[in-house]
């Protein structure tokens, strides 16, 4: 039987407020687990103390969307370099609620601000953190997969309007979240090996039948995970 510890895994969970990502998560989290594997289960912006002090700014201070996105990816930078990177290197399966499409959908798409721009400070904050030696220092670290929840923004509105009270994302308008989902869209479109779109305007049971589908797909989880809905 070989010892050698599995390879790390990378997997980020996207999309609107309110689009239905938190229950699968902690699925997706249970099914690896079920099949013998470590999990970090991390959240953005957040996953480490400094970054969870970066959040609440985030979502609570008003502030211009520079600020904004410098602040996402100052809070990205240590959570890579702090948990992301470490647990990886430990051959970890990490699940992250959200990751950098979140900054474009949001602080790009939905805030307007420059896209390029935003390449720029991605290169920045995700390259030379990464702990494995065959990774050479230019690499830029972005997730294996990332399920994209896939959701009109009228009816995560709707699925939010009893659900809690709105941070100063959540009180955005509907052609805010329209943007951000457009933004979502196109950042799927621009890598399409990474992304796999989850339809989220269905049932729970359908939801994670789309997601058990796409991990069992890559060989990261047998099939056994596919009736777990
Ligand atoms: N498939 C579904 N059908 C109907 N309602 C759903 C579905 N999935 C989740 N919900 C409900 O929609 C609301 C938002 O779901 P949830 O909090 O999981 O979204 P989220 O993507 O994690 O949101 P956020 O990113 O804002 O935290 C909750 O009240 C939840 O019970
Ligand atoms: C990573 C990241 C997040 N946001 C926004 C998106 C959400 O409205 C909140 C996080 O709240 P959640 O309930 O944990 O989903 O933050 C952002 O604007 N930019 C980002 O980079």
């Amino acid at each position: 039987m070989s010892t050698a510890s599995p390879k790390g895994l990378f997997i980020s969970f996207e999309g609107i407020d309110g689009a239905g990502k938190s229950s699968h998560i902690a699925g997706l989290a249970q099914a690896f687990r079920d099949q013998g594997r470590v999990v970090t289960l991390t959240r953005e912006p957040g996953g480490t103390p400094l970054a969870e002090k970066l959040r609440a700014l985030m979502l609570h201070d008003a502030m211009d969307p520079l600020t904004e996105a410098l602040i996402a990816f100052a809070a990205r930078r240590d959570h890579l370099v702090q948990v992301i990177e470490p647990a990886l290197a430990r051959g970890e399966v990490v699940i992250s609620d959200r990751f950098t499409d979140a900054t474009f959908a949001y602080q790009g798409a939905g805030r307007g601000f420059d896209w390029n721009q935003l390449s720029v400070l991605e290169r920045m904050a995700q390259t030379g953190t990464a702990l494995q030696a065959d990774l050479v220092s230019s690499f830029m670290r972005e997730p294996d997969m990332t399920l994209w929840f896939d959701l009109p923004a009228e009816v995560a509105a709707v699925r939010l309007a009893t659900a809690r009270v709105p941070d100063r994302f959540e009180a955005q308008p509907g052609e805010f979240f329209a943007r951000v989902a457009q933004g979502y869209a196109q950042r799927a479109e621009a890598a399409p090996q990474r992304f796999v779109r989850v339809d989220a305007n269905t049932c729970r049971e359908a939801v994670w039948e789309q997601i058990a589908q796409a991990v069992v797909a890559k060989g990261w989880l047998s099939s056994a995970a596919e009736s777990k809905a």
